[in-house]
C-alpha cells in the first residue's frame, strides 16, 4: 500500500478528475491483473492497445487511470490521469510504488547482442564468492541470493523488475545484476531505475523483425547507455565497431575492454583450448574455465566491472578462474567412444560462428564437426538464411532442424534456412524436421572423437510447437543418445 501522491513523485501529468490522496494497493498494466484499489497504466502494445481494457479495469476495481487518450466513458470515482507516454510512466510508478529499490543496491546492467546472460550470471557468481548477498535477472533464471525464481523474459516488465529489487533489498542484497535486452529499452521496460553501472557486449545481427533496422536497434542499446548517470560507469567492448559509439552520449563514467585495442582493460590469449583459457591480464598470466575466445571478452567485461566495483584484483581472478557460467552456453559432454557433444545457446549469426570458430580452434586434429541447427519461429526472420550459411561454412556436415517453431510452419522455417546454402554444401547438409530425430541422427553420423554442436536452444526446457511448450531439453537428448553408444 502507497499514497497516489508518493508513487506519483516525478511524473508529468495532467488530472482530469479526482484529487484525492488515495490509497494504492498496486501498480497493475493488464486488465487481467487488476485488484479492487489498484492504479492501473494503459498501455499502447505491440498486439492490442491497453486503452481498450480501461473500462474493464474500472468494472474491477481500479480507482486510478494513467493514460494517454481519455476513454468515452469516464466513472466519477475514478481518478484519470494524463501522459505524454504511458510506457514511461508505468517504470515510474512503478518503481515509486516499491521505493525505488534499484537505489538501494548497486544495479548493473549487461546489454548487447550476445554475451548478456553469461556476463550477468558470471558477475553474480563472482560476487556472491567475494561474500556479497547478490540478485540476478537473466534470461535462464532470476536469482535472489541463491533462491531462484523462474525467469519469462531476458528484461521483466516494470512492475516484475521493481518487485524483484523490492525482494532482493529486503533479503539484504547489495548487489544486482541484471539483463537489458534491446526489447525492454525500446518499451522502457528499464524507466526508472538507477543503474551503478552499464556494460555493453557487441552488436550484430538480431531481432530486426521488431527493430526494422540494424540502426534503430543500435539505437536501443545505445539509449541504455545515454541515459546512465554520472555517477555510474559505462563499460564498453572496444574491439566491437559499435563499442565507442555506445559512449557517445554518456555522462557516465568512460571505461573499454577487449583484446585487440588500447582498452583500459586488457586481455591477451596465450592458450584456448577445450580445457579452458589461459589469458595474460596486467602481465599476469591465469587459467580461467570458460572456454573459447568470445568468453576471453566476456571475462574481461567481467573483470573490468569488479575492478569498477572496487574489488580485490587477486581474489577476483582467483575465484573468476573457477566459474562455468551459465547454463545451456558451450556446455559439453564426452561419449564412451570420445564423440564430443556440446549445447550451446547460439540463435543469431553472429553466436554461430563464433561458437564454431572456438571449437575450429581447439579441436586437436581433422575432426569432423556436425552441427544441428534451426531457428526461432516468430522472430527475425532474415537472420535464418545466414545462420544457416555460417552453420555450413564452419562444419563438415550440418543438420537443419526445428527450434521453436513457435505459431510458424516448421517446414517453412527450414526452407527459410536452406535458401542460405550455397549449393556447394548442399550434399552435405539434410533437414530433419523432429529435432529429437535430428540430434539422434547427428550422435549416428559421428564417428569417435568427432564433435556434434546442438546449436539455439540452450538451457531451455521446452521446445514450442502450435504455441504449446513441451518438454525439450538438447542436454538430455544428447545424454540418451551417448547411452547407447558403446
Ligand atoms: C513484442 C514484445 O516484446 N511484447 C512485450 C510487450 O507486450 P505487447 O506490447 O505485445 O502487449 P500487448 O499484448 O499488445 O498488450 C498491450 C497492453 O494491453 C494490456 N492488455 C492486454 C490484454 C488484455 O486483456 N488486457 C490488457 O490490459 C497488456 O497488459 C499491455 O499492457 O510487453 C509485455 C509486458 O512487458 C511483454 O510481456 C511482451 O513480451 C512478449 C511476450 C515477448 O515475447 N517478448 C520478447 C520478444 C522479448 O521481450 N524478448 C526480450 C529478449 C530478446 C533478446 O533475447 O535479446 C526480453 O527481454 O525477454
Ligand atoms: N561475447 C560474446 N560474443 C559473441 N558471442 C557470444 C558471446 N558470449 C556468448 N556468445 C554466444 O552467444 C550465445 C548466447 O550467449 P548469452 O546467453 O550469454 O547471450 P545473451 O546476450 O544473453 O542472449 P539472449 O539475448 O538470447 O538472452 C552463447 O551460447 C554463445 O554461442
Ligand atoms: N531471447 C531470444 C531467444 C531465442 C532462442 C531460440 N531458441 C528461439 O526460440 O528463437 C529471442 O526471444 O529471440
Ligand atoms: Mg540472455
Amino acid at each position: 500500500m502507497k499514497y497516489l501522491s508518493e508513487i506519483l513523485e516525478g511524473l508529468a501529468f495532467t488530472e482530469l478528475q479526482g484529487s484525492a490522496d488515495t490509497e494504492i494497493t498496486a501498480v497493475v498494466f493488464d486488465s487481467r491483473k487488476v485488484v479492487p484499489g489498484c492504479l492501473f497504466v494503459a498501455v499502447k502494445g505491440t498486439v492490442v492497445d491497453g486503452h481498450d481494457y480501461i473500462d474493464q479495469a474500472m468494472k474491477d476495481g481500479a480507482t486510478v487511470i494513467i493514460c494517454e487518450d481519455l476513454p468515452a466513458h469516464t466513472a466519477s470515482e475514478v481518478d484519470f490521469l494524463m501522459v505524454a507516454n504511458s510506457a514511461i510512466a508505468l517504470g515510474i510508478v512503478a518503481a515509486n510504488f516499491y521505493d525505488i529499490p534499484s537505489a538501494k543496491l548497486k544495479l548493473v546492467g549487461v546489454t548487447g547482442t550476445n554475451g548478456k546472460t553469461t556476463i550477468a550470471t558470471l558477475l553474480y557468481q563472482l560476487f556472491r564468492d567475494l561474500g556479497y548477498k547478490c540478485g540476478l535477472l537473466s534470461t535462464v533464471e532470476n536469482q535472489i541470493n541463491g533462491k531462484i525464481i523462474p525467469s519469462t523474459h531476458t528484461t521483466p516488465d516494470p512492475v516484475e523488475l521493481n518487485r524483484l529489487m523490492d525482494d532482493m533489498v529486503n533479503a539484504g542484497c547489495d548487489y544486482c545484476f541484471m539483463e537489458v535486452s534491446s526489447h525492454a529499452v525500446a518499451q522502457h521496460r528499464i524507466v526508472g531505475l538507477q543503474f551503478a553501472g552499464g556494460i555493453f557486449t557487441n552488436l550484430t545481427h538480431d531481432h530486426l523483425d521488431y527493430h526494422k533496422t540494424f540502426a534503430l536497434y543500435l539505437k536501443a542499446k545505445k539509449t541504455f547507455f545515454d541515459e546512465l548517470p554520472k555517477s555510474a560507469f559505462a563499460l564498453t567492448n572496444l574491439d566491437d565497431k559499435n563499442g565507442n559509439v555506445m559512449l557517445q552520449n554518456t555522462n557516465a563514467h568512460k571505461k573499454t575492454y577487449g583484446l585487440k585495442n588500447m582498452a583500459d582493460y586488457k586481455a591477451k590469449i596465450l592458450e584456448n583450448q577445450f580445457g579452458g583459457l589461459l589469458l595474460q591480464i596486467d602481465s599476469e598470466d591465469v587459467w580461467f574455465k570458460m572456454v573459447g575466445t568470445f568468453n576471453a571478452y566476456n571475462l574481461m567485461a567481467v573483470y573490468a566491472a569488479a575492478m569498477l566495483l572496487e574489488q580485490d584484483k587477486a581474489k577476483v581472478l582467483t575465484i573468476l578462474s573457477k566459474l562455468t557460467g551459465a547454463e545451456g552456453r558451450f556446455e559439453y559432454v564426452i561419449a564412451p567412444n570420445k564423440i564430443i557433444g556440446i549445447v550451446d545457446y547460439a540463435h543469431t549469426p553472429d553466436a554461430v560462428q563464433n561458437v564454431l570458430s572456438t571449437i575450429h580452434d581447439i579441436r586437436k586434429g581433422n575432426e569432423k564437426v556436425i552441427t544441428v541447427i534451426g531457428c526461432g519461429g516468430d522472430r527475425d526472420k532474415t537472420k535464418r538464411p545466414i545462420m544457416a550459411k555460417v552453420a555450413c561454412e564452419w562444419s563438415d556436415k550440418v543438420i537443419l532442424t526445428s527450434d521453436n517453431p513457435r505459431t510458424e510452419d516448421p517446414a517453412q522455417i527450414i526452407k527459410d534456412m536452406e535458401e542460405g546454402v550455397d549449393p556447394a554444401f548442399k550434399r552435405f547438409t539434410i533437414s530433419i524436421t523432429d529435432r529429437r530425430e535430428a540430434i539422434k541422427t547427428a550422435c549416428h553420423l559421428a564417428r569417435p572423437g568427432d564433435i556434434i554442436l546442438l546449436a539455439g536452444k540452450g538451457h531451455e526446457k521446452y521446445q514450442e510447437i502450435n504455441g504449446v511448450k513441451n518438454h525439450f531439453d538438447d542436454m538430455e537428448e544428447l545424454l540418451e543418445q551417448f547411452k547407447t553408444i558403446e
